[in-house]
C-alpha cells in the first residue's frame, strides 16, 4: 500500500533578492511521523515550514499540505494543522491563559486548555500574566501549547525547544512524543542533535537551501567509514601490521601512553579483527571501546559546519 504523505515538498525555491534562501529542497512527511528539519543557522529550515504553513509564498515548486495547497486551501487547513511560530501571532496584553482559551474556543474538539497549561508549566501565576510579561521560555511553550490545543493532525513545530531549560526542554518532548503516540504528524525544525536523535522517526539534514541528506537517524548513522574503535595496550604495536589485517581503508594510530585509535566500518567482523589481531601478537586489549558515528558527525561531514549551541 501507498504510504501517506502528510507534507510533501518538491524542488522548492524561495529567494530574498539575490540571496535563494531555499533552493531545490525536496522531502516528504509520512503521516503519523516525526520529520526534524535539521541545519545550521540561515539554512532555510523557517523558510520552508513557513511556505508550508501558507505564511510565504514559494517562487517556484510544489508544496501539499494534507494533500492540499497551503495558501490556496488556507481555510481548509486551519483547523487541521497546527503551528507554533519562533515569535509573533500573541496579543502582547491577553493573558496566557486567556488566549489559550480563545484558540481552543475557535476548534471543535479542543483539548482542555487548563490541562494544557498545567502540562507545560503555565498553570498558576503564569496562567494569569500578560504574554508581554512571560519569560522567553514560557512563551514558547504557551506557543506550543497554542500549536496543539485545537487536536491538529499535522503540527509544525519551529524550534521548540530553543531556550528552554531542561524541565522545560523534557515536557516538550513529552508532548511531541505524545502526539506521536496519538497518530499526530509532527514537523519539527531544530539545532539540536539530541532532539532530532530521541524524538524523530526521519531526519532531513538541510543546508543552503537544499536537503544534503535523510533517513532515520540509524540510516544516516550508519555505512561508510564512520566508527572507531579505542583501546589500550603497551606502546609500539606495529599498526602497519594491523592495518594489513583488516578491510581497506581503516586506519590507525597511536596516541601517547598507549591509546589507540582505528577507524573503519565498525561492524562485528571488524571488532573481531582487531581483536584476533591482538590475540596472535600477544596484545590484551584494555579500555577497549566501539564508538559509532553520531548524528553530529553526519551533520559536520555533509555540512561542513558545527551545530549552533
Ligand atoms: N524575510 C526575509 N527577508 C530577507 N531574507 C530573509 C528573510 N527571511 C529569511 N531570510 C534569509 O533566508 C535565509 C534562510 O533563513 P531561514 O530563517 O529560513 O533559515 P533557518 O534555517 O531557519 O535558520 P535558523 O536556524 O537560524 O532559524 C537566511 O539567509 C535569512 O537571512
Amino acid at each position: 500500500m501507498a504510504e501517506i504523505l502528510a507534507v510533501e515538498v518538491v524542488d522548492l525555491v524561495k529567494a530574498y533578492g539575490p540571496n535563494r534562501a531555499v533552493n531545490g529542497l525536496s522531502f516528504t512527511v509520512p503521516a503519523g511521523s516525526v520529520t526534524a528539519l535539521l541545519g545550521p543557522n540561515g539554512a532555510g529550515k523557517t523558510t520552508t515550514v513557513e511556505i508550508c504553513e501558507g505564511f510565504r509564498r514559494a517562487d517556484a515548486g510544489t508544496v501539499l499540505v494534507l494533500g492540499r495547497d497551503p495558501v490556496a486551501d488556507a481555510a481548509a487547513l486551519r483547523p487541521r494543522v497546527g503551528v507554533m511560530l519562533q515569535s509573533g501571532g500573541m496579543y502582547p496584553g491577553a493573558r496566557a491563559g486567556e488566549m489559550l482559551r480563545l484558540v481552543a474556543a475557535h476548534h471543535a474538539h479542543p483539548l482542555d486548555p487548563d490541562t494544557l497549561l498545567e502540562r507545560v508549566g503555565l498553570d498558576g501565576t503564569a496562567a494569569r500574566t500578560p504574554f508581554r510579561r512571560l519569560s522567553g521560555g514560557q512563551k514558547q511553550l504557551l506557543s506550543l501549547a497554542m500549536a496543539i490545543v485545537g487536536r491538529p493532525e499535522l503540527v509544525f513545530l519551529d524550534e521548540p525547544t530553543a531556550g528552554l531549560d531542561v524541565r522545560a526542554r523534557h515536557a516538550t518532548w513529552d508532548l511531541v512524543e505524545e502526539l506521536r503516540a496519538a497518530g499526530v504528524t509532527v514537523v519539527l525544525t531544530t539545532h539540536a542533535m539530541d532532539e532530532a536523535e530521541r524524538l524523530a522517526d526521519q531526519v532531513v539534514i538541510v543546508d543552503r537551501g537544499a536537503v544534503v541528506a535523510a533517513g532515520t537517524p540509524a540510516e544516516l548513522t550508519r555505512g561508510g567509514a564512520d566508527g572507531e574503535l579505542r583501546f589500550r595496550a603497551p606502546s609500539g604495536l606495529d599498526l602497519d601490521q594491523l592495518l594489513a589485517a583488516l578491510p581497506d581503508g581503516s586506519r590507525a594510530s597511536e596516541r601517547a601512553g598507549g591509546h589507540y585509535i582505528v577507524r573503519g566500518t565498525v561492524d562485528p567482523a571488524f571488532l573481531a579483527a582487531v581483536t584476533a589481531w591482538c590475540a596472535g601478537n600477544g596484545v590484551l586489549p584494555t579500555d577497549l571501546r566501539v564508538e559509532q558515528r553520531s548524528l553530529e558527525d553526519v551533520f559536520v561531514d555533509l555540512t561542513g559546519s558545527e551545530l549552533a549551541p
